[in-house]
């Protein structure tokens, strides 16, 4: 799925009212029947709302949502908030088609917000993608203090007013903290930047039927992997495959006192159909490995405790590097040999990442495509500190530019960041993977799938995806406090 800015959504609208032949009006209610399918399949009409509304058509959707509303039956207040002497049209026509049976209140000043108790639910229409500035005071920033302040859940429209659709907002800036967001069509990059988390809740998007035709046409930094997005990069296995065509991956991973790591991604990498997997830890993780990894076969180092040399790496497909593994000088060494010679595809993870940011000519020797998977700090450590989320995705994108590689930066929707500077998002994960050995799965996953000869920017958004939505199984079927890593490995299929 696509994500596109303000703008761009602007210009999706004109043209689906030209090309469909509706009118704004109509579309407006297509929106406003969208987000009712979304409430009627939560709430009955026992439940009350009060809906505030601001003059532009986020209040005018707000308007037609509380007008069909009443029809269904539910117990609905409407406030307009006069922030503004000017509407928009359709706000006009909306405001003139409610009234004909429900009365319309107005704030102009802060004593007319009326008590909002715990058992109404209310819908946030004041400001939608049109926001063309920062709310700091006035009405408007007295109705979402009042919005905010409330012990009743809140619902914004489209997107929670004050925020930004596809810019950072400053800290001092006032913004509904809604518990739910249902947006229009596809997300906005607001939803996808952490320091937005609480001005978005928990999201849905609502198909409003804006043009195909557009929306494929038109050209974009960013996606969002959701469900259809990662079918269309799966791979059906052939009747007549045999564990040769799954590949043979290779792990270095572990040291003394770090040797799960190099068991989860290995795990992993095999519960995600590679057909053989080696793993080359230092000699205190032999039998460790024997044991709990029957599956796998061991190449032994020389070294008791760290990696200190690589294996032939011939027989390999893919290779993953880092999980445990340390940071001694002779793994420098080795890692410098490997960031030379490797021409197979590769993932860098974990120590390998830290090696990286502390000997920086590695980065410059790494083939292309090779995957990165930092979290945040990691990404830190590798390419510098950033004022915000959207100052960080830049960042992000400059280096996987510069430095040709495919960078999957962790978190809430993890970005996958191509060569060619595309973000993909993920939709699939949730707080229970920020555990010890989540990262280390993640990149057992992406190893297995570049061994069965995936692409390396198919490998990270299909590998991302899979991850996440195996860490949603296990939430599921533990919750999200007492899930571990070894359980988002025990939920992998697909
Ligand atoms: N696109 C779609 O597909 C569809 C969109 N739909 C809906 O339309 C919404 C977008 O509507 P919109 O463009 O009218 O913008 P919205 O945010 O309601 O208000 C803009 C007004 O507010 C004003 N204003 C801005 N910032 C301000 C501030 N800080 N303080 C005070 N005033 C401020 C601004 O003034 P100006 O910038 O012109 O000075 C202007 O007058 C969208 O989110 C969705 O809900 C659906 O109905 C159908 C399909
Ligand atoms: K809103």
């Amino acid at each position: 799925m696509k994500i596109l800015n303000a703008a761009q959504i602007r210009a999706l609208d004109a043209y689906t009212i030209q090309n469909e032949g509706i009118s704004s009006f109509q579309l407006m209610e297509r929106a406003a029947r969208a987000l009712i399918r979304w409430i009627c399949e939560r709430y009955d009409n026992r439940q009350k709302f009060i809906v505030f509304c601001g003059k532009g058509n986020n209040g005018g959707d707000g308007l037609a949502i509380a007008r069909i509303l009443s029809q269904k039956g539910y117990s609905v207040e409407v406030f307009v908030v006069e922030y503004s002497e000017t509407a928009s049209v359709d706000f006009q026509k909306n405001r003139t088609l409610l009234e004909e049976f429900l009365s319309v209140k107005v704030i102009k000043q802060k004593e007319d917000i009326p008590p909002l108790p715990t058992q109404v639910l209310l819908l946030d229409a004041l400001l939608g993608t049109g926001l063309s500035r920062p709310i700091s005071a006035g009405i408007l920033a007295e109705a979402i203090k009042a919005l905010n302040t409330s012990p009743a859940q809140v619902i914004s429209v489209d997107i929670a007013s004050g925020l930004y659709c596809d810019a950072p907002n400053e800290p001092t800036d006032l913004i509904v903290r809604p518990d739910h967001t249902v947006s229009f069509q596809m997300p906005k990059l607001a939803f996808m930047m952490p320091q937005n988390a609480p001005f978005v809740g928990d999201w849905q998007v609502v198909d409003i039927g804006l043009s195909p035709e557009f929306i494929q046409k038109e050209p974009t930094q960013y996606y969002f992997t959701d469900a259809t997005a990662a079918q269309l990069l799966n791979r059906h296995r052939q009747k007549f495959s045999h564990k040769g065509t799954f590949g043979h991956a290779l792990m270095l991973a572990g040291s003394y006192g770090k040797m799960g790591a190099a068991i989860l991604a290995g795990k992993a990498c095999l519960r995600s159909g590679v057909g053989l997997l080696t793993v080359h830890t230092p000699r205190c993780g032999y039998e460790i490995m024997q044991i709990t990894l029957p599956e796998a076969m061991t190449s032994v180092d020389l070294h008791e405790q760290c990696m200190t040399t690589l294996p032939a790496l011939e027989p390999y497909s893919s290779l993953g590097v880092g999980p445990g593994l340390g940071k001694d000088p002779q793994t420098v060494r080795a890692l410098e040999t490997l960031s030379r010679q490797s021409a197979i595809p590769m993932v860098w993870d974990a120590d390998a990442l830290n090696i990286l940011s502390e000997y920086p000519d590695l980065l410059k020797n790494l083939p292309e495509k090779t995957i990165l998977t930092p979290h945040p700090k990691e990404f830190q450590r590798l390419a510098g500190a950033s004022k915000n989320d959207f100052e960080r995705l830049a960042l992000a994108r400059d280096f996987a530019q510069s430095h040709q590689l495919v960078l999957c930066l962790k978190g809430a929707h993890s970005a996958v960041i191509l060569p060619d500077g595309m973000v993909h998002f993920n939709a699939t994960g949730n707080a229970g993977m920020a555990t010890g050995g989540s990262g280390d799965v993640l990149t057992g996953i992406l190893t297995s799938l570049l061994a069965q000869g995936f692409l390396p920017e198919d490998a990270a958004r299909f590998g991302v995806y899979q991850h996440g939505l195996a860490g949603d199984r296990a939430a599921a079927a533990r919750c999200e406090v007492s899930m571990i890593a070894s359980d988002i490995v025990e939920y992998l299929g697909w």
